[in-house]
């Protein structure tokens, strides 16, 4: 199928179509159309394929008017056509009337002084001027009137004769060549449009843009996709009619872009880039990009995981905990039920209970458990980086920042559980802040305007008395309340040490393939000894001992001895007191176990004094004195 096609409005071009055809090596459609049938002809020719058209005249002009929607070539009128046609009509008589378009009519002029004749002229500007131009000439007596076929058809007078204004070969040429040069610039466009439409159609940003007066003129699949609105046939629909929030009509009219704003739009947050079109100055349009808040904090997620190299996941379940004592189980039953809930949880007990344990346990029987479980010691991070690492910045927010912002822990919380250990060291000014997240669910970045909403659920931890750091006035009252609506005390080890045999199991279990040595557990008076210590450190301080003992045994079964020296000075102490309570001990045999596990420790570690005083918790120069002293 030729992309070419010439319609003839008139015999007389026919022939001339197929000289410039056969000249050109081309073989192109050609066709006689009349006033009536071109347009539909021309239509036809469009849908089987046709890109541009060849036509002349008035024809040519209606077609270029109509709604085709590919471009129509004029063949031209040139000085050579002019003056053949003049010759001709001169065979007449020497009154000649012309009627055609300006540009035509100038080169009569050019024609009239080379050959010293006087032509009637008149200026067609309208395709419906034919009556009125043809009257009028006819009226000024001329004898022959030059004209396109549609004037000369009209001319009724016998005694006017005509000749009919037509291309030659040359013009046809011309237009033929301008005709491939626009279906090349047509096809490059073409290839041009294809390639935007395909980065506009992969890319996962939505993108809409408009014209001047906020008219869509692009909306691509990701926008369908993220703002989920039936969007039948939004293309030449008013942006305000579709979106509410668009805000592209204040872009147009402030020539302004606008970065990085939060839109809501049918309930769905998305983060937006809006920027004018400008052209010479003057804007002509507005685009805007977007991306769903939610999907873009998930990615940020997954990125800062890898990166880090370590998930913010839970590291506990149910079957890792350890308690049959009553008070630890109604503690567990108080998690188990507050884990199917959303509200917040403040957990209070000593140190070392096992709160971080329960705030794992928490987030991973609750719904969110496929979700981010971020924890944060509010104590271990300096104060003023705290308030920078919860809620993050924007970049430059203050010197030192780093470049790009940063993602703050309760952002990268989001869709899942934050744990706020020592939640009592807060400064007031991040209570304050931690107060708005939890009643607004959002936060705000350091240096920055926008709020981003956030949906996470807070476990805090302390091991302070809030009431009373309440009425010192260290805590905010109101934040407090807003901390306690589920409250889990823990049990301190020495209230349920009926637990500790079960504990000394699960941790000599745990900890022998780190040992590499095979324990069966600790002798009946080794427990009594533990039984009998008070745990201020609780059961992270148990662990340690039963590490400690482990390493220092040399025996399957831990003996006594072990454990006195695997407790240290606190557990010489515990001596003093059952000896108080008389008991008999045998301090001079005992201090002599000591020395012997001291040298058993040394040989261990190759007589490596600062790491056999690591291993026994005490230091070196204690160390030193322990093994001369006997
Ligand atoms: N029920 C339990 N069963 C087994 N191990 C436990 C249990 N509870 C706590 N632990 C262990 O005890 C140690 C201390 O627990 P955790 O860090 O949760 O205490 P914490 O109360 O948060 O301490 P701190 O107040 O110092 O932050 C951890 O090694 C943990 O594995």
């Amino acid at each position: 199928m030729s992309k070419i096609a010439i319609l003839a409005p008139i015999d007389e071009i026919i022939p001339v179509a197929e000289e410039a055809c056969s000249r050109t090596g081309e073989s192109f459609i050609i066709k006689k159309i009349n006033f009536d049938n071109a347009i539909s002809i021309a239509k036809q020719l469009e849908q089987s394929g046709t890109e541009v058209i060849i036509s002349r005249g008035t024809v040519g002009a209606k077609m270029t008017e109509s709604t085709l929607n590919i471009p129509v070539v004029q063949i031209p009128i040139t000085g050579y056509d002019l003056l053949r046609t003049i010759t001709e009509a001169r065979k007449y008589g020497l009154k000649i009337g012309i009627a055609d378009t300006v540009d035509v009519l100038q080169g009569v002029e050019a024609i009239e002084a080379a050959l010293g004749l006087s032509i009637e002229k008149y200026t067609i500007d309208k395709i419906d001027q034919v009556e009125s131009a043809v009257r009028t000439l006819v009226s000024r007596k001329i004898d022959v009137l030059i004209g396109k076929s549609v004037y000369v058809n009209k001319v009724n007078d016998p005694n006017v004769k005509t000749v009919v204004l037509t291309s030659g070969v040359e013009s046809v040429i011309q237009a033929i060549q301008e005709a491939k040069s626009i279906l090349d610039v047509r096809r490059t466009e073409a290839k041009r449009t294809k390639q935007l439409q395909a980065i506009l159609d992969f890319i996962a940003d939505g993108v809409i843009a408009v014209d001047e007066n906020g008219i869509i003129t692009v909306c691509n699949p990701s926008a369908h996709r993220i703002l989920s609105i039936q969007f039948e046939n939004v293309i030449g629909k008013r942006i305000d009619d579709i979106l509410l929030n668009s805000r592209m009509k204040k872009v147009i009219l402030s020539g302004k872009e606008e970065l990085n704003r939060i839109q809501d739009e049918n309930g769905v947050k998305i983060i937006t880039n809006r920027i004018p079109i400008l052209h010479e100055n003057k804007v002509f349009g507005a685009v805007c990009t977007f991306q769903e808040l939610q999907k873009l904090q998930q990615q940020e997620q997954e990125i800062r995981k890898k990166l880090l190299h370590r998930g913010h996941v839970t590291k506990y379940e149910l079957e890792n905990i350890v308690g049959e004592s009553k008070s630890y189980q109604k503690a567990i039953d108080k998690v188990k039920k507050y884990s199917q809930v959303d509200s917040t949880v403040l957990l209070t007990g000593e140190t070392g209970v096992g709160k971080e344990v329960f705030a794992h346990l928490i987030h991973s029987l609750s719904k969110r458990s496929d979700g981010p479980f971020v924890a944060v010691n509010c104590a271990a991070i300096p104060k003023n980086l705290l308030e920078s690492e919860l809620f993050g910045y924007v970049d430059g927010a203050f010197t030192g920042a780093r470049k790009g912002g940063k993602t703050g822990l309760f952002e990268l919380a989001h869709q899942g559980t934050i744990f706020l250990d020592e939640i009592g060291e807060l400064a007031e000014s991040v209570q304050a802040q931690l107060l708005r997240v939890l009643q607004e669910g959002e936060v705000m970045r350091l240096g920055d305007e926008r709020v981003i909403p956030i949906n996470i659920r807070v476990i805090a931890a302390s091991n302070r008395d809030f009431e009373v750091m309440v009425e010192e006035g260290k805590f905010r009252a109101d934040l407090y309340y807003r901390l306690n609506i589920l409250d889990i005390p823990i049990p301190p080890l020495r209230q349920r040490i009926q637990d500790l045999p079960l504990l000394c199991e699960h941790f000599i279990e745990e900890l022998e393939p780190n040992i590499q040595k095979e324990i069966f557990g600790f002798a009946p008076e080794a427990m009594e000894i533990l039984k009998q210590y008070h745990w201020p450190g609780n059961i992270r301080q148990l662990r340690n001992i039963v590490e400690r003992s482990m390493i220092l045994s040399p025996d399957e079964v831990i003996s006594k001895e072990t454990v006195m020296l695997a407790g240290g000075k606190d557990f010489l102490q515990l001596k003093t007191n059952q000896e108080e309570n008389g008991e008999q001990q045998d301090t001079g045999k005992l201090q002599e176990y000591e020395r012997e596990y001291i040298l058993e420790v040394l040989n261990q570690v190759n007589g490596n004094k600062t790491e056999a005083a690591k291993i026994l918790g005490i230091g070196r120069t204690t160390l030193w004195r322990k093994i001369n002293n006997s």
